[in-house]
């Protein structure tokens, strides 16, 4: 589906066009009108300039003299391909049923036969005018009646004679022709007869020839549909058609602009009672906010619905992917192609229940996998198995929503950021010339010196607000993902984190603000929407409660959502759907093209990973604790901290009450459990909560650190 385009081109040449909802580079060429539809003209604004401007930008927007089709082959034998394979599916169909037809025929044939007479005897006898007669006959007005009966002969006389001088000959000459013609002649026209009957004997409640119903094939769109459904959902008034209703791709694409007061994001936020007012699948229907004025709209509509065409993902069966390139993640509504490049990357996935994050992520993960260059990392923190496939190619894999795995995880988020460093380290000593578009690792410097390992790192955390909101590690790990997602992306590491609670408690600001690719699947409201999105998102009316969660077994839009690489970029992508099966038959090419490459690491390659040294809290303390000292006052211990790492700690000085710094200190120590007491330290300010250095867990080797 073509959608919104209203991104800058590389010539700095802006062009603004709306295709339902979605975001594209550039305008689609494939336009075959197919509607006789009311348009009214370009409306010309007084302020446009002179008549000859006026008329330089009605020809500019005006539609070409040669339609599309007739100027690009591809489309017309696509769209003639499209109406052959119609209409010999429709005639097989019914050829196929014709004989139930002619039994229906037969049997209604009695009952025609009986209509028909019915209606003869009618007529020959006016009996429409009986019920006149029985009122003035009940009246009891004698001129009346008279004249009623004369007016009756009058009317009944030549119809009786008509009847029987064409009545008589008729049956003449059908019993002559029995006798005369060929038993086959006769029979034929004994059987035609008996249709004509049975044409007259129908039921409209039972119609004769089965009703063609595909919910795949769509009936045209066309311009009193809309109207109609505009008004069933209660947007009244006068809808004006900016172009022709026209074929766009595999859909029709009407332009309007809804009654003056009405914003076209209303139809957003109504697209299930619109469908419902159209009477079209859901998955048909998608509605946009048009670009030159709030309540322009554009609706798409698709001839198919969607969840009817099965599109198998293209490196199911073969092929390899690259991690430094794209690689295909999924289709708009119009059936095209979404190509995914994650290298500099990260990517935040929001979504409820059912809105298909985990069969999203799987397809990043399988392709991933199909990198045989590639660490995988993966973290299905929801304990389901989703991602079993993946596991045996895996350089770190952690199934599961217990502590340990929570504590796996920031483990995992750790080592993470000490490979960061150790990368950053290594770039920052490369010569320019190795680095040309800047200090960031790319296939060919990882090519290069293969010894520096600085192949990629794909790191998927799937629902990661598990690890957010746990008690313990929830804190320290929003700290450690909020560094990574700002830093690591430059140094080949990806990050991937997928939650089905997107809201402030469970993905940290600092994560939601520094995501770049965003997909949004199937939310409630608004909050959710602009935290996995970015700020200003609902308002620009790019909204993901327009997508319905799967239900049972209809998976509605799941796997659908709002794709978004930049503020100014989005569009609606089906994810691909991999089947378990096909998933496992994917993990086991990968396996073998990883053992022939030998790039099989860690867990895959059959080593321990061993948990990374890293600093907490307690390194720090021992950091800036005073030489000497065997007790300090927690608010002493904050301001230290403080000045020793700011960007963990001066948010705790936001506090101005030094017993309300105490209380986050000792919050954040208790995980570690190290206790705070009241102290009394003479030589400091009296009395007051504070730490003891025989609490303290002893030193340890601090991770490597050049922040
Ligand atoms: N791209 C897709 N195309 C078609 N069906 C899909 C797609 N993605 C998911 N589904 C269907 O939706 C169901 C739910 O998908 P999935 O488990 O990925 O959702 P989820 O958001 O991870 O749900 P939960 O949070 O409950 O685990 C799947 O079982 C599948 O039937």
């Amino acid at each position: 589906m073509a959608l919104l385009s209203h991104r800058p081109e590389e010539s700095g040449e802006v062009e603004r066009k709306v295709f339902d909802g979605e975001i594209v580079d550039e305008a689609p060429t494939d336009t075959v009108r197919v509607d006789e539809v009311r348009v009214d003209a370009p409306e010309v604004l007084d302020d446009t300039g002179s008549w000859v401007a006026r008329r330089r930008a009605l020809l500019a927007d005006a539609p070409p003299i040669i339609p599309p089709y007739l100027r690009t082959r591809e489309q017309l034998e696509e769209t003639a391909r499209w109406a052959v394979a119609y209409y010999a599916h429709v005639g097989a169909f019914h050829a196929t049923r014709s004989p139930f037809y002619m039994l229906r025929l037969m049997a209604r044939s009695p009952r025609g036969a009986g209509r028909l007479i019915g209606r003869w005897v009618a007529w020959v006898a006016d009996a429409q005018a009986a019920p006149v007669h029985a009122k003035v006959a009940a009246s009891g007005d004698v001129q009346a009646w008279l004249v009623l009966s004369r007016e009756h002969s009058r009317r009944v006389k030549p119809r009786r004679i008509t009847s029987a001088v064409v009545a008589v000959p008729v049956a003449l000459a059908m019993l002559t022709a029995v006798l005369v013609m060929p038993a086959w002649v006769s029979g034929l026209g004994v059987w035609l007869l008996l249709c004509l009957l049975g044409l007259a004997g129908g039921d409209p409640d039972r119609p004769l020839i089965a009703r063609y119903v595909a919910a795949q094939l769509q009936r045209p769109l066309a311009s009193p549909e809309i109207e109609a459904a505009l008004e069933a959902i209660g947007i009244k008034g006068k809808v004006d058609f900016v172009e022709q209703i026209a074929v766009d791709g595999p859909g029709w694409r009407a332009e309007l602009d809804l009654p003056p007061g009405v914003l076209a994001e209303r139809l957003l936020d109504k697209r299930k009672e619109l469908a419902g007012a159209m009477r079209r699948p859901l998955q048909c229907v998608w509605p946009s906010v048009g670009s030159e004025h709030p309540s322009r709209a554009v609706l798409w509509v698709a001839k198919r619905d969607p969840r009817t065409i099965k599109r198998a993902w293209p490196l199911l069966a073969d092929g390899q992917a690259d991690m430094y390139a794209a690689f295909p993640f999924g289709v708009t509504p119009r059936g095209e192609t979404v190509p995914l490049t994650l290298i500099g990357t990260n990517v935040l996935i929001g979504g409820v229940m059912g809105s298909g994050k985990t069969s999203a992520v799987l397809v990043i993960a399988l392709a991933g996998a199909l990198d045989p260059t590639c660490q995988l990392w993966l973290f299905e923190l929801k304990g389901s198995g989703d991602m079993e496939s993946v596991q045996p190619v895996a350089h770190r894999y952690v199934q599961g929503d217990d502590d340990e795995h929570c504590h796996a995880a920031l483990d995992a988020m750790y080592a993470l950021e000490a490979e960061l460093k150790r990368r950053k380290k290594i770039v920052a000593a490369l010569p320019v010339e190795d680095v040309p578009t800047g200090r960031k690792v790319t296939r060919a410097l990882a090519d290069k010196y293969p010894h520096l390992d600085l192949d990629p790192i794909l790191a998927i955390f799937d629902e990661v607000h598990t690890v957010f909101e746990h008690p313990e590690v929830g804190k320290e790990a929003a700290e450690v993902a909020g560094r990574l997602i700002r830093k690591a992306r430059a140094y080949g590491i990806i990050l991937v984190l997928t939650t089905q609670k997107p809201d402030g408690d469970s993905i940290p600001k600092m994560v939601s603000d520094n995501a770049i690719v965003r997909f949004c699947l199937a939310i409630t409201g608004h909050i959710a929407n602009d935290l996995v999105l970015g700020t200003g998102m609902y308002k620009r009316g790019i909204r993901a409660n327009i997508f319905e969660p799967a239900e049972g077994d209809d998976p509605k839009d799941s796997g659908t959502g709002w794709l978004t690489r930049s503020a100014t970029s989005a569009k609606i992508v089906r994810a691909y759907f991999i089947g378990q099966a096909d998933a496992r038959a994917v993990g086991r090419r990968a396996l073998a093209l990883r053992t022939a490459a030998g790039t099989l690491t860690g867990e895959a390659a059959g080593r321990t990973v061993e948990p990374v040294v890293r600093e907490t809290i307690a390194d720090h303390l021992h950091a800036v604790w005073p030489e000497g000292a065997d007790r300090v006052h927690s608010h002493r211990l904050v301001e230290a901290l403080a000045a020793y790492r700011p960007e963990l700690y001066a948010p705790w000085l936001e506090e101005d009450d030094p017993a309300a710094r105490s209380t986050t200190l000792a919050a954040a120590l208790k995980p570690h459990r190290i206790p705070t007491h009241q102290l009394t330290i003479r030589d400091c300010c009296g009395g007051a909560k504070g730490v003891r250095h025989q609490d303290l867990p002893p030193a340890k080797t601090p991770a490597d650190d050049d922040e």
